[in-house]
């Protein structure tokens, strides 16, 4: 029986879960990756084996199953006849001002977790439900919890600050930064394979459903675009971004918005979908620009694809403005790693930095996208969230190994 540590992403449009082996204490070898994805009444469960052949495909009806008990039962099934699970792995979006390290969850930790629930009002109690089903069924299991706050500790305190009265401060009213995990990962890859963008100033571009940019300067963030919450810096699938608060206000007074109102116009309703009118997956969007034939939906989509890449523009000017200059940009994600169009019309637009495209490298999504006399050097990386939180899972697993 060969041990197994099991980790689970849980993002804004899926919870994605990963099964790796540990041989020999710490060599890591994934066996089996899967995700569960929502879908208004039902839900679609995916795994796939080590040579990412489909192994499961289900979908079923909401009401009639809870898909985190689905899951489990499912892990249950086909993991644990044959391997012994030491070590459950989770991102966990949010860790306050406290919780920088990764932690084992007790009781009290979770408690604590809980109640950063109010500055990641979504992502938190997503990123919690798998804690919470994994402790009812099993206590002893060792769960670790690895947060996507905890990279930005490096920001320096100044760029923490809101410019809002002190007292804000004092109850944790500050930025913290997102996606932490998959810079992680990135800072860590480019050590690998790009020691010189490792060390440098190196834009890291995670552009998924949600997305945010990271300012890597000697290998620490520096400065990223999320803020307080998950809502701020880029315009995203269904989030709008950085907005001017006075918009809020208006629909406060004006449209007699209550909490509930604001949560969803500004996380579900705005972005790509509210400007487009039509999704908020960029794949839809680009299939739907190609044919479309209504003059007024066809310039809503274009409007939503240029605002989108606008605003990448217009938060990598003030970043490299931080950094003091730009050696590389990483686009990682679902839209930074598949979509060439949206790499294109960015780097086109910094042209005058010294950044030159190679079109053919960027159309065939390979490894290094930008000429080899370019001023900055652009890559597009796949990210692996799920491989650092096994890799900060191991130290607390090391006696049962
Ligand atoms: N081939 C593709 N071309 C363009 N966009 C893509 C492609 N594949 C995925 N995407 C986009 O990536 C986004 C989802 O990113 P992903 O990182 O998978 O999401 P999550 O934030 O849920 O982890 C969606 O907008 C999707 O349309
Ligand atoms: C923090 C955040 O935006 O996460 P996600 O991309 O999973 O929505
Ligand atoms: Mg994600």
């Amino acid at each position: 029986m060969s041990n197994i540590i099991v980790v689970f992403n849980a993002g804004s449009s899926s919870l994605k879960f990963t099964v790796f082996a540990i041989e020999q204490k710490s060599l890591i070898e994934k066996l089996i990756k899967g995700r569960l994805e929502y879908d208004e009444d039902v839900f679609h469960f995916f795994a796939s084996n080590q040579n990412d052949q489909t192994i499961e495909k289900q979908t079923h009806a909401l009401n009639k199953n809870k898909p985190l008990e689905f899951l489990f039962n499912w892990l249950k099934e086909h993991e644990q006849r044959q391997h012994n699970i030491v070590g459950i792995g989770h991102r966990i979006v949010h860790g306050g001002p406290d919780f920088l390290d990764p932690v084992r969850v007790t009781p009290t930790v979770l408690k604590q977790l809980e109640a950063l629930t109010p500055f990641a009002p979504l992502h938190q109690p997503q990123t919690l439900a798998p804690v919470h089903n994994i402790a009812e069924y099993d206590q002893d299991l060792p769960q670790i919890a690895c947060f996507d706050t905890a990279f930005h500790r490096t920001i320096p305190d100044i760029a923490r600050l809101l410019p809002l009265p002190q007292r804000y401060k004092e109850k944790g009213v500050r930025r913290y930064g997102f996606h932490g995990l998959s810079f992680d990962f990135l800072a860590q890859r480019l050590q690998q394979i790009d020691p010189e963008l490792a060390s440098g100033r190196t834009i890291l571009a995670h552009l998924g459903n949600g997305a945010s940019l990271c300012a890597l300067k000697d290998g620490k963030s520096l400065e990223t675009t999320m803020g307080f919450s998950a809502l701020d810096g880029l315009m995203m699938g269904s989030r709008c971004g950085m907005i001017d608060p006075g918009a809020l206000l208006y629909m406060l007074k004006e449209e007699n918005a209550d909490w509930n109102i604001l949560v969803n116009t500004l996380y579900h309703q705005s972005g790509l979908l509210g400007v487009s009118g039509l999704s908020s997956d960029m794949r839809v969007l680009r299939a739907h620009l190609a044919h479309e034939t209504d003059p007024l939906l066809r310039t809503h989509i274009q409007q939503a694809l240029s605002l989108s890449a606008y605003r990448i523009v217009e938060e990598i000017g003030a970043l490299v403005a931080i950094m003091e200059g730009l050696d590389g940009i990483v686009f990682t994600a679902g839209i930074g790693e598949h979509d060439a169009t949206l790499r294109k019309d960015v780097c086109g637009a910094l042209g005058w930095l010294g950044l030159k495209l190679d079109d053919d490298a960027n159309s065939r999504h390979a490894s290094i996208i930008s000429q080899p006399e370019s001023t900055i050097r652009v890559r597009v990386e796949p990210t692996h969230e799920e491989l650092v939180i096994c890799q900060k899972v191991l130290p607390f697993v090391q006696d049962q190994l």
